[in-house]
């Protein structure tokens, strides 16, 4: 291993690759940064929240050539030890993070279609990877795994069983990698003994989902075989009547094809707006009054709080509601307005606390008073994938020295 080791970790999404550079002693990031644009027709990379750049070619590889140029600029290209990859879906193949191999590339590619928007991309990034680190160990870090503890009751659709039996239909959840880090750090911040803790984590960003955590085991949670379900995303529709879906196709004449199109990328705070899937681009219609955005806003709201109430009743007991992802770490309206929702609870929120920037970190955003306690904890996907890719590194390392 190098005298100075360092963690490579990789979330190629659709068209974005985000890296950082962990210190693989103390954790800390060294740069972090994203390409975006991929597959378009403008590719641009910034670090450390620098300037953006635009990239040569609008691919993955040239992606990971730039990550690797700004790795080289930093004399750090020889100290990356393991690199550590996001991979959305796992299926009932993996239950927790894996070295990747052959053989495990090949079975994430099986399970692929289930999470399409995610999991294609992640293995282009595994494979640019592979080939810009030869030798260099490669760890898999699925969504899928946390939800893993979750009882047939809340895995299970109310189809015939047959249809688990045969074709494994069944829950499986994602975002796991955020929520199990956030709900160790809310036991932390609230003082909770994680053996006997019941939180409810609301991770709001482009793809969103909610977690029920007792105990520091994910126990319900609103995604499911695939990440369409439960929440109104930027672009995905969440939850939707099949029998709508029915109708609408023999009405157009659309195919599976062209719905599963419209579900995953037509729909969700775009299809309800008309104007963006940014919610910082709503937010602003929203202030200027425009009908569209609150629309779509009070749609996305509503579903949330609806959300978080259904959850609570997967625990014994509800401590707190925690709030993360781009959209709950920033938007001070989207946590009021759920908030608001949610005073069945007794939930009150403290308004200036809820007012304070996401540079403040980890915070309680309730009154003293509130029976529930309300916070916002910034999610740490890297750190987890980080810690997830030294242990099996290490393990790895080990093992060829025996
Ligand atoms: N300051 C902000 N105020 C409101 N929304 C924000 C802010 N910053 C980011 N967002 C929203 O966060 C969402 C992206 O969240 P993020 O967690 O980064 O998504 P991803 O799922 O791609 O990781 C976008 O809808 C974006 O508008
Ligand atoms: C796979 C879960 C998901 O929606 O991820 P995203 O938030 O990165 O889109
Ligand atoms: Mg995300």
């Amino acid at each position: 291993m190098n005298d100075y080791p360092v963690v490579l970790t990789i979330n190629c999404g659709s068209s974005s690759v985000k890296f950082s550079v962990l210190d693989a002693e103390t954790c800390d990031v060294l740069l972090s940064g994203i390409c975006e644009g991929i597959n378009t027709d403008k590719a641009f990379i910034t670090v450390n929240d620098g300037e953006p750049v635009i990239l040569a070619r609008q691919n993955y590889e040239e992606a990971l050539a730039e990550i690797s140029s700004e790795l080289e600029k930093r004399n750090l290209i020889d100290s990356v030890a393991f690199v550590g990859h996001r991979i959305a879906h796992g299926g009932s193949l993996f239950s927790k993070s894996v070295l990747i191999t052959d053989d495990v590339i090949e079975k994430i590619r099986l399970v692929s279609p289930l999470a399409p928007l995610h999991n294609y991309a992640n293995l282009h990034g595994v494979e640019s990877a592979r080939l810009r680190f030869p030798g260099v160990p490669q760890v898999a870090v699925f969504d899928t795994s946390f939800h893993q503890t979750l009882k047939p009751e809340a895995y299970l659709y109310g189809l015939p069983y047959r249809y688990f039996e045969e074709y494994g239909v069944r829950r499986y959840g994602f975002h796991g990698t955020s929520h199990r880090y956030v709900a160790q750090q809310a036991c932390d911040l609230l003082g909770l003994n994680v053996e006997d803790s019941g939180l409810v984590i609301a991770h709001l960003g482009n793809g969103a989902s909610v977690c029920a955590v007792q105990n520091g085991e994910s126990v319900d949670t609103s995604m499911g075989m695939t990440p369409l379900e439960g929440l109104i995303m930027g672009t995905r529709c969440g939850d939707v009547d099949f029998g709508a879906m029915a109708w609408l196709a023999r009405q157009t004449g659309q195919s599976m094809d062209d719905l599963e199109q419209v579900v995953n990328k037509e729909s969700g705070l775009l299809g309800l707006s008309g104007l963006s899937s940014d919610l910082r681009t709503l937010e602003n219609a929203w202030h200027n009054g425009d009908e569209r955005a609150q629309r779509a806003i009070k749609t996305f709201v509503h579903r949330i709080a609806r959300t978080i109430g259904a959850h609570a009743a997967a625990l014994n007991r509800l401590d707190g509601i925690i709030f993360t992802g781009g959209i709950g770490e920033n938007s001070i309206l989207i946590r009021r307005l759920v908030s608001e929702r949610l005073q069945v609870f007794g939930v009150e929120l403290d308004i200036d606390k809820n007012n304070q920037p996401n540079r403040s970190g980890e915070r309680i955003i309730s009154c003293e008073q509130s029976p529930v306690i309300l916070a916002v904890i910034p999610t740490n996907e890297e750190k987890m994938i980080a810690l997830d890719a030294l242990h099996l590194g290490r393990e790895c390392h080990l093992a060829e020295y025996a």
